[in-house]
């Protein structure tokens, strides 16, 4: 498990770590790990040409440290200040002391001079903010920003792209892009969460050995969703597998019953009952003789996709909403819950809700709250957990990066996917998945987050690398996800 910590649990385990050593042993823990990062990049570090863009707090204290630790090795190293007066100044004398040069942003022409040599750099090391940033880069950073984003170099940042909000991820404005990202002593949201994820490149931990408090969010890994997938045991039954109700497809939308129905069978429902128009009936049961049409007795119900709003949608949705189980609740279905408003929930035993961010919008103006779709996008740690607070439900937010919420304000954020994913009927493969792992007696939360982590993954196996698939591939890419984690999670043969 991956597991971040906001800037407010930084700054306190560093300083409770900062009180046992030496003054400026933490910063060299730092930059060491950032040095030796530069230099594995770089290969062959004398000879190099390395820019530090060096702002005015730690975080370019960091960058001139690293920046003396490769100049002793040999690379010529420019330090660009963008605040001359205030450049951490044991950073400065460091880098001066290894033969590094120090040059005021400003004083060479800036900004052609500065541009050259970004331009000409092998490597760029972004000092400009770290967990201080507030708000996106002002001038004439951002200029520099740019420069960095046009050059050849390697970019590298520091603790996190500058730019980038560590705590939510948001890009007010300008911000750097970097192929690799060195973070120190764990995560921080903004790396694991869009659009910040997609400034930092690769992300490196390097230990310095802080002790941070329960993580304010995480990120699960193979091995963390193989122990939450359901095996079955010798004496297993259907039932005992899990039995899920699907309330979904109307006549106007019969595929997104279709899709659902085959993914919760590749997600391991014991038995899958279908409740809806008999038409649509006849094309989930010939797609999949396994469904059974009709209701009965389940242990989850997951209902909305392709549902429809009209009357025989609601009697379908309030049903869902009266068995006595889990619901997932989708696309439709979550339409329908927004005009209802939370207390539409009472009485059910753990609601997930899987919401696009126009769906997020809508729920949320059941709770009075109006941001519009692109504040979601941009801030979707915040809403999520919102929207879980203000629901008493788990929330699986989707898109870019998907984040799922509980009502505890637990929070987790899915490392798979792809771009490709955002193709018609997707969300009726997840809602197929995430609702078997429901049926199956995994936590609301626990589905989720293994449903987004299997749909993720299954949607790059079915994407190849770089190729268009449509939904039913995705679907049909679902087993080898699994076996995928499955085997990640077994035990090494000796
Ligand atoms: N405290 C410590 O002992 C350690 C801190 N570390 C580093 O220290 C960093 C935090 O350092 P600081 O607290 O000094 O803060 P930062 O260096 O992140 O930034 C603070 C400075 O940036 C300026 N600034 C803020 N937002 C800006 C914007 N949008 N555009 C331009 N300038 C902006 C502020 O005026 C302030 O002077 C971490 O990210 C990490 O890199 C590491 O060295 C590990 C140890
Ligand atoms: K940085």
């Amino acid at each position: 498990m991956r597991e971040a910590h906001d800037v407010w649990q930084v700054r306190a385990a560093e300083a409770a770590l900062m009180a046992l050593l030496p003054d400026g042993a933490l910063m060299e823990r730092a930059a060491a790990g950032l040095a030796a990062t530069c230099a594995g990049l770089l290969g062959r570090v004398h000879g190099s040409r390395v820019v530090l863009l060096v702002g005015s707090g730690d975080n370019g204290g960091d960058a001139l440290i690293a920046g003396a630790r490769l100049a002793r090795r040999g690379a010529r190293v420019d330090a660009l200040l963008l605040a001359p007066q205030r450049a951490h100044a044991g950073g400065l004398a460091a880098l001066r002391g290894a033969g590094g040069r120090i040059l005021p942003a400003d004083a060479l022409g800036f900004p052609a001079a500065a541009h050259d040599l970004v331009a000409a750099a092998d490597l760029v090391v972004d000092g400009i903010v770290g967990i201080g940033g507030r708000g996106g880069l002002r001038a004439p950073a951002d200029d520099l920003a740019r420069a960095a984003a046009q050059s050849r170099a390697v970019v590298v940042a520091v603790d996190l792209p500058s730019g980038v909000d560590a705590d939510t991820g948001a890009v007010a404005a300008e911000a750097v892009r970097a192929d690799v990202t060195v973070t120190f002593g764990t995560w921080k949201p903004g790396l694991l969460v869009d659009p910040g994820a997609s400034y930092a490149g690769a992300v490196e931990l390097v230990d310095i050995g802080l002790q941070p408090p329960a993580p304010v969010l995480r990120a699960p890994q193979h091995v963390d969703i193989a122990a939450l997938l359901p095996t079955p045991a010798r004496e297993t039954d259907k039932y005992a597998r899990g039995v899920l109700g699907l309330a979904a497809g109307s006549e106007r939308y019969p595929g997104a019953a279709v899709l659902a129905a085959g993914s919760a069978l590749r997600a391991g429902v014991g038995a899958l009952r279908y409740l809806g128009p008999r038409a649509v009936a006849d094309a989930v049961v010939s797609a999949h003789p396994e469904v059974m049409a009709g209701s009965g007795r389940v242990q989850a119900y997951a209902v909305g996709p392709g549902l429809d709003t009209g009357e025989e949608a609601r009697g379908r949705f309030a049903a869902a909403l009266d068995g006595g189980v889990p619901v997932l609740v989708d696309a439709d279905a979550l339409t329908l819950l927004a005009e209802a408003g939370p207390k539409a929930l009472e009485g059910v035993p753990g609601a997930l809700l899987t919401p696009h961010a126009g769906e997020a919008v809508r729920l949320l103006a059941g709770l009075g709250e109006s941001p519009t779709r692109a504040d979601v996008e941009a801030e979707r740690l915040t809403w999520a957990v919102r929207l879980a607070a203000g629901y008493d439900a788990t929330v699986l937010l989707k898109g870019s990066t998907t984040v799922v919420a509980d009502p505890r304000g637990e929070v987790w954020v899915n490392p798979t996917g792809t771009p490709y994913l955002a193709t018609a009927g997707s969300g009726d493969v997840l809602t197929g998945v995430a609702g078997a792992l429901l049926a199956a007696g995994l936590t609301p939360a626990e589905a989720a987050v293994a449903g987004a982590y299997l749909h993720g993954l299954a949607g790059r196996i079915a994407s190849d690398g770089d190729v268009p698939c449509a939904a039913s591939d995705v679907s049909a890419a679902l087993p080898a996800a699994w076996r995928a984690v499955r085997e990640a999670g077994a035990p090494d043969e000796e």
